[in-house]
């Protein structure tokens, strides 16, 4: 089966620095990888040069084939389509994705209607609300209905993810990107929006590119694994493999990091 993306050889620099060296993997339709390293080590650009977002001051070489269209290279218009039917991404601060001044129903209606449209379905205002009271439980919110009528400004930071998770869903993608999606969150929340992510994947055969600097939570929601170091890869394979027998001393550390973390909070209780 063909891959759904393929990351080959990416390099991405600015104003001659790289920052991100020679990193390849690969996601075959419905897969999960984590993109793993301390802050600064690539896993965000790598992500945006997957969606064509990178700051236009930067320069990639390499190839990301998405779907099986060439992202690397391909002017910004071209790339318009792709993003919402191939891939859709979720960010760590909720508010980035959403407008202060819209309804809950119309930020989600924007991306559910290009959905509705490219699939040729109903789009009257009673199929349109149908289908974002749908999503709204699907994301696990009380009371949808009167939920569609707030202002971001009215939930809380949890509730907001729900909301920008339910707008990527509304998309339908055949990956999801999440960059950091539970690092703004308390503890509870961020088991909470987890468990709802790995459904929410599980549920809509979407493939999964998980970024986050916190090795437990990565270990609990995807197979592979791509440990970054300022911008190379140091190391890859299976969760299980990687977790239990780090063949890098950067992941030893990391994981070293995580336990005594753990330990300090188990000394606490
Ligand atoms: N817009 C930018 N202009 C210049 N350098 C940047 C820009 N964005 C990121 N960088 C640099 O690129 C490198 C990789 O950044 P990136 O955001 O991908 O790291 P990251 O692993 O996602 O870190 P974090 O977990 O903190 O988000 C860092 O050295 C960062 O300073």
């Amino acid at each position: 089966m063909n891959d759904l993306l393929t990351v080959d050889h990416l390099s991405i620099t600015h104003r001659g620095e790289t920052l991100v060296d020679d990193v390849s993997f690969a996601i075959p339709p419905g897969g999960r990888m984590g993109l793993i390293g301390e802050s600064g080590s690539g896993k965000s650009l790598s992500a945006l040069a997957i969606t064509g977002l990178l700051p236009p001051a930067m320069t990639s070489t390499g190839s990301v084939v998405l779907a099986g269209r060439q992202v690397v290279g391909t002017p910004d218009r071209k790339l318009d389509r792709m993003r919402g039917n191939d891939v859709a991404v979720v960010f760590q601060e909720p508010l980035t994705a959403l407008d202060p001044l819209m309804r809950v129903r119309d930020q989600i209606a924007l991306p559910l209607k290009r959905r509705l449209r490219r699939e040729g379905a109903a789009m009257d205002r009673g199929s349109i609300d149908a289908e974002i009271l749908a999503l709204l439980e699907q994301v696990r919110l009380p009371h949808p209905d009167e939920l569609m009528h707030a202002y971001p400004h009215q939930m809380s930071g949890g509730q907001r993810q729900r909301i920008a998770i339910a707008m990527a869903a509304a998309c339908r993608p055949r990956l999801l990107i999440a960059d950091e999606p539970t690092t703004a969150l308390d503890v509870t929340t961020q088991a909470e929006v987890l468990g709802l992510l790995d459904s929410l994947v599980r549920d809509l055969g979407m493939a999964l590119l998980f970024i986050s600097h916190d090795l437990p939570v990565v270990a609990s929601i995807v197979d592979e694994v791509t440990v970054l170091r300022l911008g190379k890869i140091v190391e890859q394979g299976s969760v299980r493999s990687v977790f239990s027998s780090p063949g890098h001393d950067y992941t030893q550390s990391l994981l070293q990091a995580a336990k005594t973390f753990d330990d300090h909070l188990g000394d606490r209780a």
